[in-house]
């Protein structure tokens, strides 16, 4: 189930700010006809800390439909730094979907036993595996390799979606030696090249809804052991990676695709701002001609 490419949909919103739920369906579709091998609902990309309980609930349905026709996985995020409510939202989610990437506990600071204590509480109760969101710039909680080791062992923790801003010790030592039916999965777009190198499995990466085929590819070439190919499309997708994150996620990938006629507004909801056009230019150019 994780390995592959994963696609975090953004969530566009129409003229009139609602969510675009026929648009969401479309996106779905097309990045799977492009090659990703599941979908992520409610990521950060998906601006979920923005969306009402409704809307949240009529993303994941939609996301649910297309995923189960389509027979592929859908992973939904699941943000929280209270072990009992994020246990509550775990045992809510609705049938069909098939893992949850659940966040470190975020500024709380809980300590890795804190951490530990919260994943294997989770675990015992969930309903579907787990995928530990680590991405401590933003949780402000470290989590060692021997901590995610110690979590991998869990059969209802199934991996980790590996942020830590490039590529560190931790990373170097979990991928060298992981625990069985234990994958790790990339979510640091600019760095996914290397992390595949590694060993990783594959990868949540929202600069894929732009060139999906392209990052299924690399995803492909460094499973199989194309060092050459992995490594001339890692350079290039760097590039685009770059060119999207330019400022904050979502803001220029829904530019772009705006741009490109994907979805009917760039529109995000405060505290994000539009991305600028010069951005949203930028990375048009290089999602077009990946080569310059
Ligand atoms: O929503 C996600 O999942 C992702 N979010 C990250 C972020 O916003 O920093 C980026 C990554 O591509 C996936």
């Amino acid at each position: 189930m994780l390995t592959g490419l994963h696609v975090p949909l953004v969530t566009p919103f129409t003229e009139t700010g609602e969510v675009a739920v026929e648009t969401i369906d479309k996106l779905a579709r097309h990045v799977l006809d492009q090659g990703a091998a599941g979908l992520v609902a409610l990521g950060t990309t998906g601006e979920v800390a923005a969306l009402t309980p409704a809307e949240r609930a009529r993303v994941i349905e939609v996301c649910v439909r297309v995923c189960a026709e389509r027979e592929v996985p859908l992973t939904v995020g699941i943000s929280g730094n209270d072990t009992r409510s994020t246990a509550v939202a775990l045992k809510e989610l609705p049938a069909g979907v098939s893992a949850a990437l659940v966040t470190v506990p975020y500024f709380l600071r809980p300590s890795e036993r804190g951490v530990v204590a919260h994943f294997e509480a989770l675990a015992e109760e969930t309903p579907v595996p787990l995928v530990i969101y680590h991405i401590p710039y933003r949780t402000g909680q470290a989590v060692s390799a021997a901590t995610l080791r110690h979590l991998g062992g869990h059969p209802m923790i199934a991996g980790v979606k590996y942020a830590a801003g490039g590529i560190d010790q931790d990373a170097v030592d979990l991928l060298g030696d992981l625990p069985e039916g234990f994958e790790v999965l990339g979510g640091d777009d600019l760095f996914i090249s290397p992390l595949l190198a590694l060993g990783a499995a594959g990868g949540i990466l929202a600069s894929a809804h732009l060139a999906t085929d392209r990052f299924a590819e690399l995803v492909a070439a460094w499973r199989a052991g194309d060092v050459a190919r992995g490594r001339a499309l890692g350079h290039q997708l760097a590039r685009l990676s770059a060119a999207l994150f330019a400022e904050p996620n979502p803001t220029v990938i829904k530019g772009v695709l705006h741009a490109q006629g994907l979805i009917p507004t760039p529109d995000v909801r405060l505290p994000l701002l539009p991305a600028s056009p010069e951005a949203i230019s930028q990375a048009d150019v290089v999602a077009v001609h990946p080569g310059q």
